[in-house]
């Protein structure tokens, strides 16, 4: 079965403020059930760029159905579910997903309201009809990975009906059953002509599902989980609605087979529709719950509501089918939102996994319109195309429901919806006819192991599957947990070894490292030991220069001092040249006399005693004598003032030259004083 995806366009009606807002600008025409036109209103960013002759304002589009405003949740569901349905009712897998703005209508069309349900219940409600009677209640039969089914022990089944009845309790309100909205047609009558519809025409497409779908038991399992900022949450957690708790971000893995699914999503049996719409209304309620706590609207966020039908037989499950519903969160876009900060991030956030999911559908339909062409799909880049993958790649089939307002204000932002859709009707889905070997689920113990594949024990294949290199190809995403408890144990082995030689790589590493720093900290003291030393002689030379100049200093002044005093002392005996001159020749002519007057003496006999006054009176040779004797006496006077002042200054001398000495010792005391303090210096420096 080859065909393209299908894309339907629901185009939801004005709200009387819009109407009142003259939102209503003829934008949006359906020219046919397929066609539809697009007129640019004045002031927008489309007509704008048309006027100056980039683009046009004008553009039409095609999808398989559109659904004008008068549409009813009915039709809609009749018209686009319905065939995809009776798939899931006979083991096909199928994913609804609506795309649009905020406030285009998407979660209108998905959930509705009590009085007018979307599609979600109706497909609940069509699913409880078609197994009404035919129900597993034995809970030991659970969806395990993506597409297998897991047998659960006694004490297992225990936990899922506590958990599941711990959830039920959490709603405390009454839910009330969706109720047949504006249609002539109940949801019961709907559900009951669909599931015969789908009977007859499975028995059409394929005898063999008919005659499996007339005999057996089915057992049915639902999820419901959000993807908010790249972050996946489990919606069925009672917890949620506490304040206080955090939530839990759940993985999303590979089960080894190329099939992502969300690892410890919680699944719950359901027995009736009651239980189903309890489930619903629990999931929204913790939707919003978490919206409101981390001040978001909860259109920001993907919700995904998944249900896993088990066709058992014999307690074996011989078929396993999906069924998913995603509500995106709004298309636009970071300039129109005009978010900041947080905000922005979590617009980039669900711009961005709705830019991967473009991305992919471009990427698919390229590939597919040439066929030698091969670019590359970038699936695994968000959760949500990660998740979707198995769709596009021909496990179930996939159709989207456009959603749009028909305002005029958000005219940039339709139209950027339309033109996206317009290459996703352009995919093309193989879906096979056979279901694919993954379709067939392979039954697992309890323990994980696996126990049954298409009625046969197929453990090989498992093994295979769950190889340890493909599980570690996918990075961190994988489950190891899913590998049997013998590879488990080598893989354990092998890790260890890894381990020891990791931890000897790093220990050898670490002694190079420590010894390349302790290499580079000891040059760094010395250098630093060398600057200090350096500084250190710079310092004392310092020293020694201020120590000499002050001892040059003191020197200076002692020597001055010293002449200073000896001058004083001299002013004190000064006597003129002049003077001392013609004294000195006197006392030379004296001296000379002297000697005349001895050498006269001892010519004369023997020595005379000094003349007297009588003597000298008596003759003329004696007068001259006499004169001679006084001149002799006057010399011998001055002669000895003359020694006199000789001898003083000798002791002046001898005074000075002591004081010279006391002042060199004072020097000496002095200098070594210096010498002890520049050591008791050198001592301080040495110790910091
Ligand atoms: N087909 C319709 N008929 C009548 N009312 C509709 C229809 N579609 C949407 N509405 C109304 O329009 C409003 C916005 O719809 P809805 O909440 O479904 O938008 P949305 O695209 O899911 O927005 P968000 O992305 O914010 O969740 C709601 O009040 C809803 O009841």
């Amino acid at each position: 079965e080859e065909q393209t995806m299908n894309v339907y366009l629901r185009v939801r009606p004005f709200s009387q403020e819009e109407l009142s807002e003259n939102q209503d600008q003829d934008c949006i025409v359906i020219e046919t059930n397929q066609m539809v036109t697009l007129t640019a209103p004045k002031g927008s960013a489309t007509m704008k760029s048309s006027e100056k002759g980039v683009g046009t304002s004008l553009h039409k589009f095609s999808f398989s159905q559109i659904f004008g405003p008068e549409t009813t949740q009915a039709e809609l569901f009749e018209h686009t579910v319905k065939n995809q349905m009776n798939g899931f009712l006979g083991g096909k897998n199928a994913l609804i997903f609506s795309y649009g703005v905020t406030n285009a209508g998407k979660t209108h069309t998905i959930q509705g309201t009590p009085k007018d349900p979307g599609i979600l219940p109706r497909v609940l409600d069509a699913t409880f009809q078609h197994i009404e009677g035919r129900q597993y209640e034995g809970m030991d039969l659970k969806p395990y990975l993506r597409n297998d089914a897991q047998y659960l022990a006694p004490d297992q089944v225990k936990q899922e009906r506590s958990a599941k009845a711990t959830i039920l309790a959490s709603v405390k309100e009454k839910c009330d059953l969706p109720r047949p909205g504006g249609g002539s047609e109940s949801l019961s009558s709907l559900s009951s002509s669909l599931s015969s519809s789908s009977l007859s025409s499975e028995a059409s497409d394929c005898g063999r599902v008919s005659a499996e779908a007339a005999s057996g038991q089915f057992a049915l399992w639902v999820a419901f989980f959000e993807i908010y900022k790249e972050s996946v949450h489990d919606l069925l957690q009672p917890s949620l609605c506490s304040k206080s708790r955090k939530r839990a971000s759940l993985r999303v893995c590979d089960d080894g087979a190329g099939n992502a699914y969300v690892k410890d999503l919680r699944w719950v049996n359901i027995q009736n529709r009651e239980e189903a719409f309890k489930l619903l209304h629990c999931g929204n309620k913790n939707r919003h719950a978490a919206a409101t706590k981390m001040n978001q609207s909860s259109s920001r966020s993907h919700s995904i509501f998944t249900m896993k039908l088990l066709k058992v037989e014999d307690t074996e499950v011989t078929w396993l089918s999906e069924f998913s519903l995603c509500d995106l969160a709004g298309s636009e876009r970071c300039s129109r939102t005009k978010t900041f900060g947080e905000r922005l991030k979590e617009a980039g956030n669900i711009n961005s996994s709705l830019l991967i999911l473009g991305k992919c559908i471009t990427a698919l339909h390229n590939n597919q319109t040439d066929r030698m062409k091969s670019s590359y799909i970038p699936f695994r880049e968000s959760k949500l195309t990660k998740l979707f993958q198995a769709f596009f790649c021909g496990r179930g089939k996939a159709s989207m429901i456009v959603n749009i307002n028909q305002c005029a204000s958000t005219y940039d932002e339709t139209l950027h919806v339309m033109k996206f859709s317009a290459v996703a009707k352009q995919v093309v889905q193989v879906i096979p006819e056979k279901p694919l070997e993954p379709l067939a689920p392979c039954l697992v113990g309890h323990d994980g192991k696996p126990v049954v594949r298409n009625g046969l024990a197929d453990s090989r294949a498992l093994e295979r599957y769950l190889s340890e290199e493909e599980l570690l190809d996918e990075e961190e995403e994988a489950d190891v947990s899913l590998l049997p408890e013998n590879e488990l144990v080598d893989m354990i082995e092998s890790l260890r070894d890894q381990l020891a030689a990791e931890r000897k790589r790093n220990l050898v590493q670490e002694i190079a490292i420590r010894k390349e720093m302790g290499d580079a900290m000891l040059q760094q003291l010395m250098e630093g030991e060398e600057r200090r030393s350096q500084q250190i002689e710079e310092l004392k030379e310092t020293y020694q220069e201020r120590l000499e100049s002050t001892f040059e200093m003191y020197k200076d002044a002692i020597k001055e001092h010293a002449y200073e005093s000896a001058l004083s002392q001299l002013e004190d005996n000064y006597v003129p040249l002049d003077e001392f001159l013609a004294e000195q020749q006197t006392v030379e002519a004296l001296k000379r006399q002297v000697s005349e007057l001895e050498s006269l003496r001892g010519a004369s006999g023997g020595v005379r005693a000094p003349p007297t006054v009588d003597q000298s009176c008596q003759t003329q040779p004696s007068k001259a004598a006499a004169e001679a004797d006084d001149h002799w006496a006057r010399l011998s006077r001055e002669k000895a003032a003359i020694e006199r002042l000789c001898e003083e200054k000798q002791q002046l001398n001898v005074s000075l030259e002591r004081r010279l000495i006391e002042l060199t010792e004072t020097l000496e005391k002095v200098r070594r004083d210096f010498l002890d303090k520049s050591a008791e210096v050198e001592l301080l420096q040495k110790k910091v």
